[in-house]
């Protein structure tokens, strides 16, 4: 059987909770990587038969701008999905809302919702090395449950389809209206030890860097999402650490207690 996992992980923690989930289900699984400029998403036609993991980042509470903006193209034709929220133990308030809306404006059929917990991209020493061993045996489980669901649906079929209920009767947390988005004021620069390689600016998912200009990003284009930082094979790339400093402190209470996983389904 076919899946397709669509995902946003600019620093890969998405990337490993949305592993983690679908390396449980049985099927060959096709990836969209919405951090890809090159990609045609308009193209993007999603078969009904296809479960469907799509997964992003929680910034400031909502879903990235730029990976709403591309899977906004994406067809769903009416294909079952898992929606997937990935935060760093601060909290990510309206972003399941906000993705299960935009899942559904592209014609999927929301099936299951999860709120995962991944290091922070930005301030490391928030849920420092998660998803760890206990996240994985949660997600795990989380996984099987919403496979039971899924095939159980896919047995109903006809009828189901026939009755036009609502396959998701649960209600994930988040607000409408949802939060003012706010981006994140820290724009990563080259430091000392830049070779000029290139590398930020080819993986950069929006576009920021120029490759004649590495050392510098597009301060209106960077979304702050630290993919250059990971990329760059001399370290030379950072954010302000005072800046860092200054929000780190700011958000130390909410990220001091240790979130779970969870499940809507
Ligand atoms: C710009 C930005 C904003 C973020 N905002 C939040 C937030 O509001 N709450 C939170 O708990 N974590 C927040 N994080 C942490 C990320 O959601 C988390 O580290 C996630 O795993 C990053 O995904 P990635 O590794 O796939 O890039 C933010 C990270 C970035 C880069």
């Amino acid at each position: 059987m076919k899946g397709r996992q669509i995902i946003f992980s600019p620093t890969g923690g998405t990337k490993k909770v949305a592993d983690l989930l679908a390396g449980e289900w049985n099927l060959k699984r096709e990836a969209v990587d919405l951090t890809d400029p090159s990609v045609d998403f308009g193209s993007i036609s999603v078969e009904k038969e296809e479960l469907t993991l799509i997964a992003v980042p929680s910034y400031g509470g909502r879903v990235p701008a730029l990976a709403a903006k591309r899977f906004r193209q994406i067809k769903g034709n009416g294909a079952r999905c898992v929606i997937v929220c990935v935060y760093g133990n601060r909290a990510y308030e309206d972003t399941l809302t906000e993705l299960e809306d935009l899942a559904e404006e592209c014609g999927f059929e929301v099936i299951a919702a999860v709120a995962a917990i991944a290091e922070h991209s930005i301030m490391h020493q928030y849920a420092t090395g998660r998803p760890d061993r206990e996240d994985e045996q949660e997600l795990k489980e989380f996984a099987e449950k919403i496979w039971k669901k899924f095939q159980e649906e896919q047995s109903k079929g006809q009828i189901w389809e026939q009755e036009k209920r609502k396959i998701s009767d649960f209600k994930v947390p988040g607000n409408r209206p949802y939060k003012e988005s706010a981006p994140v004021p820290m724009v990563p620069k080259a430091e000392d030890g830049c070779n000029q390689c290139g590398i930020c600016a080819k993986k950069c998912p929006a576009e920021a860097i120029s490759l004649n200009h590495v050392q510098e990003a597009d301060e209106k284009k960077c979304i702050s999402c630290m993919r250059c930082v990971v990329v760059c094979p001399a370290g030379a790339r950072k954010i302000n650490a005072a800046a860092a400093a200054a929000v780190a402190q700011k958000i130390e209470k909410a990220c001091s207690v240790r979130k779970r996983n969870e499940l809507y389904c």
